[in-house]
């Protein structure tokens, strides 16, 4: 199934009439330069088109009242004296003779855009629309917002289309108020907000946008908002709240839809958010959020007033959307301390009503949020001072890799008599392999690794890796009569040749003899940072277990450790689950450009069906409800994080305790 894509010139047919230097940011160029980048990479012809529509009034009284719609139906035949008179009882929105037109458009757009992805039409979605929604409310513009066109979406998924819950992931750098008081009793919506906040500094100023506002009644918990108190957060300040806040709870919510309010003004170079994080970092925000509700992903333009990181964040997010390869994300750095202080807060208030939270630490102490108030104030004198000087200094960033899809996607290296699933190349072994590499494979201690078939097997692996690295071949699935013997294989003698980091993901029971590493730190302190066995008390089937060890651990710690290939095993009678299994190899896209291999037993083919799917690109089905966590279970994962955020920087969800 494709991926829709909703635009039409006629929403940037309105601008601002007179001066109003709060809103002179907001132009109709956003949108042209946004579909114009789409067309020039030839992302849009790769998309469903999907026309826009106006929103009817029943569509829009779903959020707004009759007395507000009434007000903006008149604005077309205003003049300009009485729209600005209009305008004047609103803060930072400005009206037009064609907003009214355009924001029907805008909201209609985010309605076709559910239709096609409700419908199965399409597997996911974007809309390009101006003006934006998530800052109007009920019966108020604001923020150049007229109709609130995710909130009116979300509705209308459920009165329409039955869903029964619906995230809103708002990774705009501005809150979207609007959408938090529209659901904020509403237990059926899960509102996520990052926002720049600087302890109520910075716009809208709302006491409400700080982390302890989590719902209302029986809404609590269904609120979740993380506020930035400085600027300059990079790529791993936002992969650490997604992977220890949002994604561990999206996926205890088990959504039927994924609505993002995709504003771009958080990327770097906006003169909005002024943070640092880098376009390719919404290629990962959009995959990370992907496996949720079967793929079911619509994602709708907010912000984004930088017209450079604005068309390439927005090329990052259709690219995902299309299944494209991830870019990889050179070094990601450890969260800053003020990023690890609004993580802190954010998850000790919200693990009274999210399970998977419940080993969460307790908020920091206020003397550090108090003594950071107080250097931050000093921090900024200083630095407003500096500014002021120099001037906003012009950020300059590199554009985006490249996302190359490989000519063949996924390959398999099977038994003569196993059959190959649909999809996937079979790698029949070509030339004779290298004596060298023989000579290795046969040094094996395994006996099966010296027969024949076991050294063309090995030899097909290694024809397999390396196809990986010259981007051939995406991803991969081996067949092989003993898994852990392939996996020492692959790491100790085929891996190394060709790629310097290898992830390996063992998953089942195995007491896997670490690689010898060559780093200077002795074996035992190699062996503590490289080596994290994490250990499920049901197993694998235990659902929340297994999600926190995913995104409490694994991720957090594959981002940093940025890998040149993902091994990824499956032992015998591990006891993972399809979906599960399907989940991991879906998320483990992320990392080394979605070079992935799988290696399997052969009498366990059985699971070889859900492998390809997934590693064709087709959406992981949702994982069933999650259980209640065992409470051991949470907290030997909470010591062993804690024991190696020492090592592992992206581990940290605390204020370090020594400063
Ligand atoms: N320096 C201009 C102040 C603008 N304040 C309103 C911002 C609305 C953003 C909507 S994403
Ligand atoms: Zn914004």
């Amino acid at each position: 199934m494709g991926t829709a894509l909703i635009y039409d010139e006629e929403m940037t047919k309105y601008k601002l009439l007179w001066v109003d230097p709060a809103c002179k940011i907001e132009v109709p160029e956003r949108l042209s330069v946004s579909y114009e980048a789409l067309v020039r990479t030839g992302l849009s012809d790769r998309c469903v088109s999907v026309p826009p529509r106006e929103a009817s009034d029943a569509e829009i009284l779903l959020v707004h009242s009759e007395e507000y719609l009434e007000g903006v139906k008149k604005t077309p035949h205003m003049t300009l004296e009485d729209l600005k008179e209009f305008t004047l009882q609103y803060g930072d929105v400005y009206f037009h003779p064609n907003i009214y037109h355009c924001a029907k458009l805008a909201a209609g757009s985010a309605l076709q855009l559910v239709d096609s992805v409700m419908t199965g039409k399409v597997r996911n979605g974007m809309a390009l629309v101006r003006p934006p929604g998530h800052h109007s409310m009920r019966s108020a513009a604001s923020g150049f917002c007229v109709f609130n066109n995710v909130a009116i979406a979300a509705r209308y998924a459920k009165q329409k289309h039955g869903a029964k819950r619906v995230l809103i992931v708002d990774w705009d750098i501005h809150h979207g108020q609007g959408v938090q008081y529209c659901f904020e009793d509403d237990p059926s919506v899960l509102y996520f907000s990052w926002h720049r906040y600087e302890h109520q500094e910075f716009w809208p100023n709302l006491r409400e946008s700080d982390y302890d506002c989590v719902g209302k009644g029986s809404g609590a918990g269904y609120n979740i908002n993380v506020p930035w108190n400085e600027v300059g957060m990079e790529n791993g300040d936002y992969l650490s709240v997604f992977c220890h806040v949002l994604l561990p709870v999206a996926y205890e919510f088990c959504p039927d839809l994924v609505l993002v309010c995709a504003g771009f003004d958080s990327a770097i170079g906006d003169p909005e958010g002024e943070m640092c994080a880098t376009p390719d970092i919404f290629a990962h925000l959009t995959h990370l959020l992907m496996n949720l509700a079967g793929g079911k992903l619509c994602a709708v333009l907010e912000g984004g007033y930088n017209l450079t990181s604005l068309a390439q964040s927005v090329c990052q997010t259709v690219q995902t959307l299309l299944g494209d390869p991830l870019p990889q994300l050179a070094n990601v750095r450890s969260p800053c301390e003020s990023a690890l202080e609004s993580l802190q807060c954010v998850r000790s208030v919200q693990r009274r009503y999210w399970s998977i939270l419940k080993h969460a630490a307790d908020s920091p102490t206020t003397d550090v949020s108090t003594k950071r108030i107080k250097l931050a104030k000093a921090e900024e004198e200083k630095a407003e001072t500096a500014e002021e000087e120099r001037g906003q200094e012009e950020k300059v960033w590199p554009e985006p890799a490249e996302r190359l899809r490989p000519p063949v996607c996924s390959a398999s290296v099977l038994p003569d008599d196993a059959a190959c699933p649909d999809g996937l190349k079979r790698l029949v072994s070509s030339k004779d392999p290298e004596p060298l590499l023989v000579s290795r494979i046969k040094n094996r201690s395994t006996e099966d690794a010296g027969d024949a078939d076991g050294v063309a097997t090995f030899s097909r692996l290694y024809t397999l890796i390396e196809k990986m690295r010259t981007n051939e071949i995406g991803n991969g699935v081996a067949l092989v009569p003993d898994v852990a013997a392939a996996m020492e294989c692959v790491v100790q003698d085929l891996g190394s040749d060709l790629v310097s980091r290898v992830l390996v993901v063992c998953v089942g029971k195995e007491e896997l003899n670490c690689a010898t590493a060559d780093g200077s730190e002795d074996k035992q302190e190699q062996k503590g940072k490289y080596y994290i066995p994490v250990c499920l008390k049901k197993g694998c089937a235990d659902t929340v277990g297994f999600i926190q060890a995913v995104f409490g651990l694994l991720l957090p710690l594959g981002y940093e450790y940025d890998p040149g290939l993902v091994l990824l095993v499956r032992m015998p009678g591990s006891g993972v689950g399809d979906c599960m299994w399907q989940q991991l190899i879906g998320l483990l896209k992320g990392f080394a450009k979605g070079h992935t291999l799988v290696l399997m037993q052969t009498n366990d083919g059985a699971c070889m069906d859900p492998t390809a799917s997934a590693l064709l690109g087709h959406p992981a089905p949702p994982l069933q409800e999650l259980l209640t966590p065992l409470p051991d279970d949470g907290g030997a994962l909470e010591r062993m994080r804690e024991r190696l955020q020492a090592h592992w920087k992206m581990l940290q969800t605390t204020v370090s305790s020594g400063n």
